[in-house]
């Protein structure tokens, strides 16, 4: 689709956009959207999440996440700081910084949260008027199969991940609208459309 002829270079526009969030079970393809979002719709803001998870190689700081010590996030939670936060597998602390979100709104600008089903509920809390996208895989077999296949996790944990996938399917009557992650660069054309739509 093309933008509309008043949108601004920075993707903001003239009227305001609702929140959006995408959520989907472990190695749905969130990342992956979302990544490819950020590269072909730079009129689209991605939250950059806090984390406290150690950054892997490629990760750049401030880009793909604000990498952050269990101490200085424990300081943003205390300081209302987070619109949401969340401990993902077990292990890690994540968190979406809410200024960075209210003046992307406010600026009229398409803005996008890829956060975890615990973090999307507190989103609804929050901010009931967000717009909640669930990312399915086309199948279950083809889920199992991205998540052998990203290689990142050994067997336990892939055991335990699915445990967790099977409870986020379950979670899909929750939300807005379902895109099928059959294929990245459609169901992003799909997100960023319903997002311009929204
Ligand atoms: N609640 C919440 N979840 C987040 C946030 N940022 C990322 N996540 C989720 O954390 C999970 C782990 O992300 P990541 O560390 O990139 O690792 P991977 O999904 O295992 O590749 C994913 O399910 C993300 O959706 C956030 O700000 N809040
Ligand atoms: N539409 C797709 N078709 C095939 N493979 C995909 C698709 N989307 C993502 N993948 C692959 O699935 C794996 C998990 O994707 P990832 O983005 O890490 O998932 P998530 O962020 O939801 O945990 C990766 O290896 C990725 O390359």
């Amino acid at each position: 689709m093309s933008q509309p002829a008043h949108a601004e270079q920075d993707g903001s526009d003239d009227r305001p956009h609702r929140l959006v969030v995408l959520a989907g079970p472990t190695a749905v393809g969130k990342g992956t959207v979302s990544a490819y979002i950020r590269e072909h719709f730079p009129e689209v803001w991605l939250s950059v999440s806090a984390t406290t998870r150690s950054p892997r190689p490629g990760e750049v700081d401030g880009v793909h996440y604000h990498f952050v010590s269990t101490t200085e996030f424990a300081r943003l939670e205390r300081d209302g700081e987070l619109l949401e936060s969340a401990v993902v597998h077990g292990r890690n602390h994540y968190g979406t910084p809410r200024r960075p979100v209210e003046e992307a709104l406010a600026a009229h600008r398409m803005a996008l949260l890829e956060i975890d089903l615990q973090g999307a509920r507190q989103v609804r809390e929050n901010m009931p008027e967000a717009f909640f996208v669930f990312l399915a895989p086309p199948s279950w077999e083809e889920l199992v199969r991205r998540l052998v296949g990203r290689g990142t996790e050994d067997e336990e944990e892939r055991t335990r991940r699915l445990e967790t996938a099977k409870v986020e399917l379950a979670a899909e009557a929750e939300f807005d609208v379902t895109i099928v992650n059959d294929d990245v660069r459609r169901a992003a054309e799909e997100l960023v459309h319903l997002m311009r739509t929204h």
